[in-house]
């Protein structure tokens, strides 16, 4: 069975809820709380085990917008995302019923990825992989890698594939995401990188791509701050500081301006 879906998460809140776009009938959320999943996702808990078939999941984010077609790759487009899915090989029958789910997640910056991780992962007990922690960790320990992927990171430039497929190649096969899990998060960026990912025989059951319009990916973007003190980020039209005291200390990331977005 290959399943459509198509999710609407609230701007303001990160929670999710999701319908059938063939009209099937609806396992709905009945509401938006803001740790609701999509309530058709499999129930928590520690013996998760995978949905008997693929699926790619669209979540089309902010304000109802399904027109959107922005894209979490470097070119955006919505074609890239379906030829990666069909690269993956979601729409194939696994054979894989009752193994840790696998899951892939991709957005374009202020897509509110990191927050369905959060949400995600906890819920299912799965091991994040983020493709830009393992390039940051590589690049702490001095390796060559490490001061390669460097050069590009401080340029914003896709880090070469030979570093980046092997270094998620290697954490997924780690004992921790083979036994639990994983939820692999900024990869693939292209499509050779899925296309070398499937040639490992890694195939994800879920992918999940989170589209939101790039009006309101603008607005996230200029209105988001960071706290240097708790590292917690706010929104100072959807999540603002909770004190002066705060919002006084409340820095920008340089790159967060509406000509970067
Ligand atoms: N899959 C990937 N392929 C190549 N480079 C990557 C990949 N993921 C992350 N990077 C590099 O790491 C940087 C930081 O990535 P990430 O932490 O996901 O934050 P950002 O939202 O800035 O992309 C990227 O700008 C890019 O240079």
């Amino acid at each position: 069975m290959s399943v459509n879906m198509v999710a609407v998460a609230s701007m303001a809140t990160p929670s999710i809820t999701i319908s059938f776009t063939n009209s099937k009938s609806l396992p709905l959320s009945s509401s938006s709380s803001s740790s609701s999943l999509p309530s058709c996702w499999p129930s928590s808990n520690s013996t998760l085990r995978r949905h008997p078939s693929s699926c790619a999941l669209t979540l089309r984010c902010g304000a109802a917008v399904f027109a959107s077609s922005s894209s979490p790759f470097t070119s955006p487009n919505s074609n890239s995302s379906s030829v990666i899915v069909a690269a993956l090989g979601i729409d194939a029958q696994p054979e894989r019923d009752y193994e840790p789910l696998q899951v892939m997640i991709s957005g374009a910056p202020a897509s509110g990825k990191g927050t369905q991780c959060e949400l995600i992962k906890h819920k299912y007990g799965l091991v994040h992989v983020a493709a830009g922690d393992l390039l940051r960790a590589e690049i702490a320990t001095g390796s060559d890698n490490g001061k390669l992927a460097k050069q590009y990171m401080e340029k914003g430039q896709l880090v070469p594939d030979h570093i980046v497929v092997m270094m998620v190649k290697d954490r997924l096969l780690k004992p921790d995401a083979k036994d639990n899990g994983w939820l692999l998060d900024g990869y693939p960026r292209s499509l050779s990188q899925a296309t070398a990912l499937k040639g490992f025989g890694f195939q994800p059951d879920i992918f999940i791509l989170l589209e939101v319009s790039e009006d309101i990916l603008v607005e996230r973007v200029v209105g988001r701050r960071l706290d240097p003190v708790t590292g917690k980020i706010y929104h100072l039209k959807y999540s603002p500081p909770e004190t002066e005291e705060i919002a006084a200390r409340l820095t920008q990331r340089f790159d967060d301006t509406e000509e970067k977005a």
